[in-house]
């Protein structure tokens, strides 16, 4: 492995632990995204899938956020995408705003156009190439978040070929044909571990699982289809990196809208945090788990466009509830998902002032 300065702010990662910290770390998903006017300008010039598979650009992107919020950031993502994957097996994928697949996977038989076997190194050593690049630009400034999509999440992309409101052609996959549907999800997360595995190798500090999806599973369907391809993830990861004795990195699974599923993730799931959206109060979420596990979250995006007083009140209030008149322990503030284009990064930059302020410790809320 490659040699990298030395981290200078661990909050995350001692979080990420379960450890008590002076105040809560904070990063927020989308970080490296188009509210910000530099980034904007970078895709003026760059497509898309170019900007994730150029070092030199991602680089640029995933620094741009640390640049801005100096001092207020803990943590950098990686620039890139989830459905780098679906890619990787052999499906073409546009992003024209928004994904789509050309050539989805309609019936199971279409599985037979996907490559038999994916070398991970060979299709997306690029991303490899952006995180070793970033780890090294980043000078210890913050760790480096790696990631990828959960099984279920890709799964539905793969086969719907975009966005859904219905999942109608996903769902016909799982209750018309189950067993074909969970061989495919358990064949998608080899991919992924390959891929965490090869990230940390290249320098990611803490790997995230996105399982965006995870909202359209009733409690049954998600423990079914979703849970095992996770918990396959987890255990594998881990299991690679101890066998090519690779110090272990934490893990972060973010199955939105799962709420109904936390208390089974926080014990059997294996992982060390877990992400929640604004739809769980964060009290009943750390009741829920124990403390078994870190927390990410939660705050509705959507605050955001409120103004300073709403970013202010709501931030008090998830700070209050996450430390429960403690020190902060074993949380991580973010939104309860990406940030969206419309925020203004000034407000932004508010929002990581009022978590420093408000979480610390010492400070009553
Ligand atoms: C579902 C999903 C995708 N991608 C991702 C998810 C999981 C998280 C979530 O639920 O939001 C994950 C993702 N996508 C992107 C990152 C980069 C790192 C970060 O800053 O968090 C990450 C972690 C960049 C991106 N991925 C995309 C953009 C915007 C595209 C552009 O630059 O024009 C960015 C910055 C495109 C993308 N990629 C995807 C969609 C639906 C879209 C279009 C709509 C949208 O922007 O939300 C798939």
């Amino acid at each position: 492995m490659t040699d990298f300065p030395p981290l200078k702010n661990d909050l995350l990662l001692r979080a990420a632990k379960g450890e008590e910290t002076e105040r809560a770390p904070v990063w927020v998903m989308r970080q490296a995204g188009r509210y910000l006017p530099e980034f904007q300008e970078v895709r003026k010039k760059h497509e898309f899938f170019e900007v994730c598979r150029t070092p030199e650009l991602a680089t640029e992107v995933t620094l741009q956020p640390i640049r801005r919020y100096s001092g207020l950031l803990d943590a950098a993502i990686i620039f890139c995408d989830i459905l780098v994957i679906p890619q990787a097996m052999g499906m073409e994928v546009l992003m024209n705003p928004g994904p789509s697949f050309p050539d989805p996977l309609r019936t199971p038989a279409d599985v037979s156009k996907l490559h038999d076997t994916v070398d991970v190194q060979k299709e997306l050593g690029y991303v490899y190439d952006a995180i070793t690049m970033t780890r090294k630009e980043l000078k210890g400034e913050v760790p480096l978040i790696g990631f990828c999509g959960a099984p279920w999440t890709l799964f539905a992309y793969m086969i719907e070929g975009g966005g859904s409101k219905t999942f109608q052609l996903a769902k016909t996959w799982l209750f018309k044909y189950p067993e074909e549907s969970k061989k495919l999800l358990l064949r998608i997360a080899d991919v992924c571990i390959d891929f965490l595995v090869g990230q940390v190798k290249a320098g990611a500090q803490l790997l995230q699982i996105f399982d965006s999806w995870a909202s359209e599973l009733s409690p049954h369907d998600f423990h079914e289809f979703s849970f095992p391809s996770i918990v396959h993830i987890s255990t594998s990861v881990k299991r690679k990196l101890a066998e090519a004795h690779i110090p272990a990195v934490p893990m972060t699974l973010f199955a939105k809208g799962a709420n109904q599923s936390l208390s089974l993730l926080s014990s059997k799931a294996g992982y060390d945090v877990l992400g929640l959206d604004w739809c769980v109060d964060p009290a009943t979420a750390r009741l829920l788990v124990g403390e078994n596990v870190g927390l990410q979250g939660n705050l509705d995006p959507g605050v955001l466009y409120g103004g300073r007083d709403a970013i202010e009140r709501e931030v008090k209030r998830m700070c209050a509830a996450f430390r429960q008149g403690k020190a902060p322990k074993a949380w991580i503030a973010n939104l309860g998902h990406g940030i969206t284009p419309g925020v203004d990064p000034e407000d932004l930059r508010f929002f990581f002032e009022c978590v420093h302020k408000y979480s610390s410790k010492g400070t009553s809320v």
